[in-house]
């Protein structure tokens, strides 16, 4: 049912957003909290990667920069090809349709909105950390959401309001060159925070995680994509993508940064977000599209709801 249906939304989503054709899609749905198994290794490993700095109170504690001036540098290098669709972006335009697929239909399920209208998105307030040139913000904008995107480098910011403004259906995307922790200090709040491809390039995936979820309202929802810190993830998204099939620029990546779906979990629970979703995006070297699946070793989404703590009369 949820893969027959969420087939039904990939193919609407693709024609309305992308315009193009059709990949086989699967939407994987978590049934219970014991589909995420959830290792005490992980514990020991988010101690040794993070230390003390995983916060136990599950509140945004003192709020440091989560920029990595290397990473910065890298991504503003390279600032002018967001849109061009060869280019070392190929694969987050390639991913994207499967990407929006996922959140148009988690999102919909988590703020009880009708999937099948035109815009589905309509009424809620979404931030897109690290949007970079906007390549996701401007589908979420056509899907009726009000969109905030946010990215710590300028010439990104400047590309994504260019590249927005060339539409009427995404200029009303407000951009601005800041950091999540920036956000956070200014009390801003949205029914969805969405940072994808970020995490693995921040200084602190835990006090990144603690920033979303402050900017997360009550009852909202935090969704974050990255790579595994798998064997297959290093041979595919470091040796083949960088090495042989030369999409990324070599060094985009450092296999040490990426989060096994268990950790991420870990540290979204840690910051009051609850994993209610997960579904990995594989690669179909035959058609060159990308689907979801159960498949989480390698690319992988999360769509957390924040926890609501009552405070004890
Ligand atoms: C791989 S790109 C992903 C872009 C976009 N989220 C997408 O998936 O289409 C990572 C982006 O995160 C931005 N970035 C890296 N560290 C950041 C930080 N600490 N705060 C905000 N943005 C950051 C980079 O400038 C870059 O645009
Ligand atoms: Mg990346």
């Amino acid at each position: 049912m949820a893969y027959r249906s969420s087939q039904h939304l990939w193919r609407q989503t693709y024609r309305t957003v992308f315009r193009s054709t059709n990949p086989n899609v699967l939407c994987p749905r978590l049934k219970s909290k014991s589909q995420l198994p959830i290792y005490s290794a992980s514990t020991f490993v988010l101690q040794r990667f993070y230390g003390s700095k995983v916060g136990e109170s599950g509140a945004a504690t003192s709020v440091s920069s989560s920029l990595k001036q290397a990473e910065v540098a890298k991504f503003a290098a390279i600032a002018e090809t967001w849109w061009d669709i060869e280019g070392p972006f190929k694969p987050l335009h390639a991913m994207n349709p499967t990407r929006v697929s996922f959140i148009r239909s988690t999102l919909c399920r988590h703020f009880r909105k009708d999937p099948n209208c035109a815009r589905p998105l309509e009424g809620l307030k979404i931030i897109d950390v690290g949007c970079g040139g906007g390549i996701l913000s401007e589908p979420l904008a056509r899907l009726g959401a009000t969109v905030t995107g946010i990215d710590a480098v300028e010439k990104n910011i400047r590309i994504a309001r260019l590249h927005a403004g060339l539409d009427p259906s995404t200029s009303s995307i407000e951009y601005s060159c800041a950091t999540a922790e920036q956000l956070v200090e200014l009390n801003r709040e949205f029914d969805a925070v969405i940072a994808l491809e970020v995490i693995e390039h921040v200084a602190n995936p835990s006090e990144f995680c603690q920033s979303l979820a402050a900017l997360t309202a009550a009852n909202g929802a935090t969704v974050i994509s990255t790579i595994n810190r798998s064997m297959r993830a290093y041979a595919a998204a470091i040796v083949a993508a960088e090495y042989i099939l030369r999409w990324l620029p070599r060094g985009t990546h450092q296999w040490s940064s990426f989060l096994t779906p268990e950790e991420l979990v870990l540290l979204l629970q840690r910051a009051s977000i609850s994993v209610q979703e997960m579904a990995g995006f594989v690669y179909n070297p035959l058609t060159g599209k990308w689907a979801l699946s159960d498949d989480v070793s390698v690319n992988f989404i999360a769509l957390g709801a924040k926890q609501i703590h009552r405070k004890a009369l």
